[in-house]
């Protein structure tokens, strides 16, 4: 029975699935299904207090700072040292930096959980502990696509440089030689009266260089920038093969260029041009040993990152004539020291990290992750987030609803149990007419999460560190899907807008304080579903009840028998309470019912203890949503 229903509420702080923003509250509109086309979900109003500050500490293009100064106060330091980062973070919201500046765990915690976003200005985030971000529960950005064309036009001007030896033969042509120093007069007495005769040098001969057309060029790392400077090699005659383990093989196909194993790609190529990310397992991926499988003679780029080279091993590569030239844009110290051998070899062309350096793409890569890091602190979900989910906004939209009954029996579920000490193997089953695909979960998982352990520790969940934290606490959330018989129009739709969709959470092994919060199977189940776009209890244990999950909730377990409503009512009603929806399950006529009370208040104790003192009422439950 329902005995009343508030409004359904269409706003939402999105906040707290992100990292906790004190300055503004996102607000969310949910549309109805007529107006799922609408490109962006979210109202956003910034509260009257103070704004965000947001540390840029590289070179950024002034399209970014301008939109960051539209929202935030800006402050740009560059060239700090780490001491100084790691003093000024502690007063910065968010951080920008590019390839230039090291985010370490000390920076994330130096800044005792202010840091709430750090915008990594281009693609590789080597340089961010990402592993410290999550476990602060800070978000991280990148801006992955302004730069591409940039980095892989660099790719092809290094191939072709050092092919051409243009950087060694610009090089000899300017210095020119000193060809003979003479006296203008026999009275010359000092050196500076000395004349220099200075000739140009014009070593045709020397910079021979060898063609590109016809060679073969292994693109290691097919993704944005690799199969660019795939396309272009292919403009330039190369016969271009490729090694990405990730990479889909029709992709590679539809560019003219064939997917080979890592192996292969050494074996044959005449020039390599390097394209993965650093990681763990591309760290020093050319080594001693993969540079013995190479073709004699053979040419390497790399505008990736330094590290994917031991650059001692390439330094011997050179040596023993296995590797002929190496033209280097990155270097596993950046600036490379002062005796590195690479740098000074005459055989390696070398540029100062310049592969994103263009007018065009640092204005793109600026505006971009002024977006996202804006985006991030006023609660959206970043598109580009390297430490979360990146859900669409159409998709959050549809899952609002859910998003909130998702926290709601989290906290439901762990205020039923006994002890106070959480639980450690939660169930989660989400029924849905939707395919597993159409259903992303991991929103409502981290909802769950975040509603499992709030109500018991002072840990702050959000999207970012949900799996981190259960895992760390030793939580397992195991999901489940039940799939309804229906015939969904879009896979997101229906959960939304059908009411028929539900899940519900089941702890096993632990002993409810809400002993009928436990089912048939010995475990405290509570089970939820959204009505008209408002989250409601519809089970606990056993009994079938019906209450919107809005304040705050008492659960009661009676004898079914007439006056109960009233006499619980009554308790309520005279202590001031006031309530907004209330349903009882029972399991029968006459037998035991269980009363689901939602309050817009907390019940004082007296209240509470009245209640307990019914006859007929056999255990009751008050629950903070
Ligand atoms: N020099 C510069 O200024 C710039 C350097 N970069 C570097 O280039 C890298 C690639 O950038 P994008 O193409 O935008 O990234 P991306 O993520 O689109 O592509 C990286 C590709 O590497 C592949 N990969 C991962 N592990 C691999 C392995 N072990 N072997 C072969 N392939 C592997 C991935 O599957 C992916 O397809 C970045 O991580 C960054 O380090 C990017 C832009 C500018
Ligand atoms: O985007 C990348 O990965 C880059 O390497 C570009 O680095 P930068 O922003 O120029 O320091």
């Amino acid at each position: 029975m329902a005995a009343s229903a508030k409004p359904p509420t269409a706003s939402l702080s999105w906040n707290k699935l992100l990292p906790s923003s004190p300055f503004a509250t996102a607000l969310v509109s949910f549309p109805r299904r007529r107006n799922r086309s609408a490109k962006t979900v979210f109202v956003v109003a910034v509260s009257s207090g103070a704004k965000p500050t947001v540390l840029v500490a590289e070179k950024l293009g002034e399209a970014g700072i301008s939109l960051l100064k539209e929202f935030a106060n800006v402050d740009c330091s560059y060239n700090l040292t780490q001491e100084e980062l790691c003093t000024k973070i502690s007063l910065c919201d968010a951080l920008i930096v590019r390839s230039g500046t090291k985010v370490t765990r000390d920076v994330f915690e130096a800044s005792s959980g202010r840091l709430k976003v750090v915008g990594r200005a281009g693609v590789g985030i080597d340089n961010v502990d990402l592993a410290a971000a999550t476990e602060h529960g800070c978000l991280v950005v990148n801006a992955p696509t302004a730069n591409t064309i940039a980095a892989a036009e660099h790719g092809i001007a290094l191939l072709a440089a050092m092919a051409r030896n243009i950087s060694q033969a610009s090089e000899s042509v300017k210095a020119g030689s000193v060809v003979k120093a003479f006296c203008p007069s026999a009275k010359v007495k000092f050196v500076s009266d000395l004349v220099y005769s200075f000739a140009r040098k014009w070593q045709r001969s020397k910079y021979v260089g060898v063609s590109l057309v016809g060679k073969t060029l292994a693109v290691m790392g097919f993704g944005k920038v690799g199969s660019e400077v795939a396309r272009r090699a292919k403009g330039l005659g190369m016969h271009v093969i490729a090694h990405d383990p990730y990479a889909p093989a029709d992709r590679a196909r539809a560019i003219g260029v064939e997917l080979v194993s890592f192996d292969e790609a050494l074996a044959t190529a005449d020039f390599i041009s390097l394209h993965m990310p650093l990681t763990a397992s591309t760290s020093k991926v050319l080594n001693d040993e993969t540079f013995a499988k190479m073709k004699k003679g053979v040419r390497i780029v790399n505008v990736a990152r330094g590290g994917v080279i031991d650059e001692e091993a390439l330094v011997k590569a050179l040596d023993a004539g296995i590797v002929a030239q190496a033209a280097l844009d990155v270097f596993t110290v950046e600036p490379p020291p002062t005796d590195s051998k690479l740098v000074s070899d005459e055989r390696v062309t070398v540029t100062p990290h310049l592969g994103a350096s263009t007018m065009e793409a640092q204005e793109g890569v600026a505006i971009e992750i002024a977006e996202a890091v804006v985006g991030a602190l006023r609660g959206e979900l970043a598109a580009t987030a390297v430490n979360a989910p990146m859900v669409p906004a159409e998709v959050l939209a549809e899952l609002k609803p859910f998003v909130e009954l998702a926290e709601k029996l989290g906290r439901l579920a762990v205020q039923l149990i006994a002890g106070g000490s959480g639980v450690k193997s939660v169930k989660v089953t989400y029924a849905s007419a939707r395919a597993p695909d159409d259903l992303d979960t991991r929103l409502l998982r981290a909802m769950i999460t975040k509603g499992l352990i709030e109500p018991i520790s002072s840990v702050f969940v959000n999207l970012v560190n949900a799996d981190f934290t259960a895992k760390q606490r030793g939580l397992r959330i195991s999901e489940e899907r039940i799939l309804l018989d229906g015939s969904p129009e879009s896979p997101l739709e229906f959960i939304q807008v059908s009411g028929d969709s539900k899940f519900f959470v089941q702890i096993a092994n632990v002993e409810s304080k809400f002993a009928s919060a436990i089912s048939e199977s010995g475990e405290v189940k509570v089970e939820g579903k959204v009505k008209d776009g408002v989250p409601h209890l519809t089970k606990v244990g056993s009994f079938e009840v019906d209450v919107s999950l809005e304040g705050s909730l008492i659960l009661c377990r009676q004898v079914d028998q007439p006056g109960m409503i009233g006499k619980v009512g009554s308790v309520l009603g005279e202590e001031n309470v006031n309530v907004s929806f209330m349903s009882v399950g029972r399991i029968a006529p006459r037998k035991q019912a269980v009363m689901a009370i939602g309050v817009d208040e907390p019940p004082s104790k007296d209240a509470l203890k009245r209640i307990g003192e019914i006859p007929a009422v056999e255990e009751f439950v008050y629950l903070k949503l």
